[in-house]
């Protein structure tokens, strides 16, 4: 009894501690700490390398360097960051203390040798297997001998990708974040066949303290994911090209009828169609299965510019 008691009484104030901590700024305290993660980079600062970075600047108070080849891309993601943390402040969902807190976590670069003082560094540039390979190299070379490589790959060969990292391979991982990052709970692991058990245990504590729930994949084309979506998407597309439905038809019955909050083409549109070809031309050439041989409009869509939000104009048009 007198132990329950005890138990119960310890409870109620860990619990008011928690809210204590919840109700002042998170500056001096990291409450999401990850053994031997003391700074994180994130490369590619697009709408998935944006995400990563402010979710580790937020829930688990990391300083980020977010590093990007294109200086207007870091800009327009640094505007996008203010925007979005003062959306968080209107909604009190933040003080403006700890909104520019979160922000003065994350430092610019556009040189990929500033990874070189983080313990764990996130690949989110696109899908495009000899820029990915490329950089994993650089990165075995100006990396930390011990910092943790992670890609943000959508279907490529974590395996193969790891392999460009030579002696580093056994650091190499996917954390594969889903989009948009800072409200989607879920990431994909996959190990690469060269992935050592430390790493994996010290990525799957990084998804925690950023409040991410970790799936488990084999490194299979597409992984778990983007093997079941894409294909959905990409017949989406097949039912438009061949004129079985309207875009607003095709979107309406899967919203309406499946209850998934966007339509297969808005989607495709909010993901970038560019992503979504690259990734099932992985689907497609690694199985040589015609069933992920990509739609004919995807592809000229892809030719025309038109990558969907991110380029103004997919499928729908954006302003
Ligand atoms: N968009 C999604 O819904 C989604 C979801 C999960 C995973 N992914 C994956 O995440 C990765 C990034 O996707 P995204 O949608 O953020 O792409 P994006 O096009 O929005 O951003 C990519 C960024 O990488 C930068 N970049 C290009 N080459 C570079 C280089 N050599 N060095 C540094 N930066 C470079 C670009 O300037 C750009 O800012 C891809 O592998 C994609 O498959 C995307």
């Amino acid at each position: 009894m007198t132990a329950l008691r005890l138990t119960t009484t310890a409870l109620r104030a860990t619990t008011r501690n928690v809210n204590t901590i919840r109700g002042f700024s998170t500056s001096s305290l990291r409450l999401g700490a990850v053994e031997g993660v003391d700074r994180i980079s994130v490369i590619g600062a697009g709408q998935m390398g944006l995400g990563i970075a402010l979710v580790a600047a937020r829930h688990a108070s990391l300083p980020v360097t977010l590093i990007d080849s294109s200086p207007a891309s870091l800009n327009k993601s640094m505007d996008f960051l203010s925007k979005l943390l003062s959306k968080d402040v209107t909604k009190s969902r933040l003080t403006e203390t700890q909104a520019s807190e979160i922000k003065s976590r994350i430092t610019t670069s556009t040189d990929i040798a500033d990874v070189s003082t983080s313990d764990f560094i996130i690949e989110a540039v696109p899908e495009i297997v000899n820029l990915k390979m490329e950089i994993f190299k650089k990165l075995s070379e100006v990396a930390k001998p011990t910092a943790i490589l992670a890609t943000n790959t959508s279907s490529i060969s974590i395996t193969k990708i790891a392999a460009a990292a030579g002696n580093a391979a056994d650091r190499v991982i996917s954390t594969h974040f889903m989009n948009p990052v800072p409200i989607q709970p879920g990431v994909e692991i996959i190990t690469a066949l060269q992935t050592s058990p430390k790493t994996l245990e010290t990525s799957l504590s990084l998804c925690k303290a950023l409040q991410k729930i970790p799936s488990q994949s084999a490194d299979t084309p597409g992984f778990l994911a983007n093997r079941i979506l894409m294909p959905y998407i990409n017949e989406a597309v097949i039912c438009l090209e061949s004129g079985i439905g309207r875009k607003e038809d095709i979107d309406g019955i899967m919203k309406n009828g499946t209850g998934v909050p966007m339509g297969p083409l808005a989607l495709a549109d909010f993901i970038g169609l560019d992503t979504c070809l690259a990734i099932m031309r992985v689907l497609y050439g690694d199985t040589g299965d015609s069933k992920y041989r990509p739609s004919v409009l995807l592809q000229r869509m892809v030719d025309a510019g038109w990558l969907g939000k991110k380029s103004g104009r997919g499928f729908y048009e954006y302003k």
